[in-house]
């Protein structure tokens, strides 16, 4: 509905500038209701807003963290945002904090996602924090364009909880939360670097077809205020 652009100088910056935001985010939640919560999203963006948010002084045992979206592949896997997550955010004093993961060893990704919905349903909605990547065919969780559950996963009445998608820019099957589990976070981000990200979203911001560039629907219809951070 209404979006913030938050500029930096470098990535380093943006890193420090984001870890801020959302610790302070989360510490907010911790006092009011004694427990927080943040799905982050996977991709080579986050690592540094990872590395400074895992030394923020907050009470992470009362953190719960866990993922916009994975690929189905075991976090032993070099393409598992689970193993991301656990190398470069369960650091530090964040080691404290618990993780539910999105992946698991089910027969099928449909099954994984069912678990995945079960268990994530016990997190607390909405989440006090999401943190969405993008990526340049206009993609922001795993809501691929030519997805074959994109209309499901964008339409505002399907439920919360995780679902599968498959595209052909998004290599393995993806497990997704839907949009509706996502847009009402407490503090929604947007967080990308680079120009040419800046570029697309300059596209993803014009008129144009959701499906054709799904990060259009947070843009367009988040419930709550959309958070851009991007630095060059
Ligand atoms: O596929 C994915 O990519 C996007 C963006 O990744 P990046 O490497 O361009 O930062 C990410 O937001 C999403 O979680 C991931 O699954």
């Amino acid at each position: 509905m209404s979006e913030t652009l938050h500029t930096y100088e470098n990535g380093a910056a943006l890193a420090e500038g984001l870890a801020d935001a959302v610790s302070a985010r989360l510490a907010a939640a911790i006092a009011e209701r004694g427990a927080a919560s943040i799905a982050v999203s996977g991709g080579s963006t986050p690592k540094a807003f990872f590395r400074a948010l895992c030394a923020r002084d907050i009470d992470w045992a009362k953190v719960t963290i866990t993922l916009v979206d994975e690929r189905f592949v075991p976090p032993e896997s070099d393409r598992s945002n689970h193993a991301l997550v656990a190398a470069n955010l369960m650091q530090n004093r964040a080691a404290a904090a618990q993780f539910v993961p999105l992946y698991h060893a089910a027969a099928t990704a449909e099954a994984a996602a069912a678990i995945a919905s079960e268990k994530t349903a016990g997190i607390a909605a909405p989440f006090d924090v999401v943190v969405l990547g993008m990526g340049t065919d206009g993609h922001t969780a795993s809501f691929f364009p030519g997805g074959t559950r994109l209309e499901e996963a964008l339409d505002p009445a399907t439920r919360r909880g995780v679902i599968t998608m498959e595209a052909a820019g998004a290599g393995e099957t993806r497990l997704t939360f839907t949009f509706s589990s996502l847009h009402d976070a407490g503090y929604l981000v947007l967080h990308i670097e680079g120009e040419g990200k800046r570029e697309v979203l300059g596209r993803a911001e014009a008129a144009g077809e959701e499906t054709e560039m799904p990060i259009r629907a947070m843009l367009r219809r988040a419930a709550s205020p959309l958070q851009i951070y991007w630095a060059p």
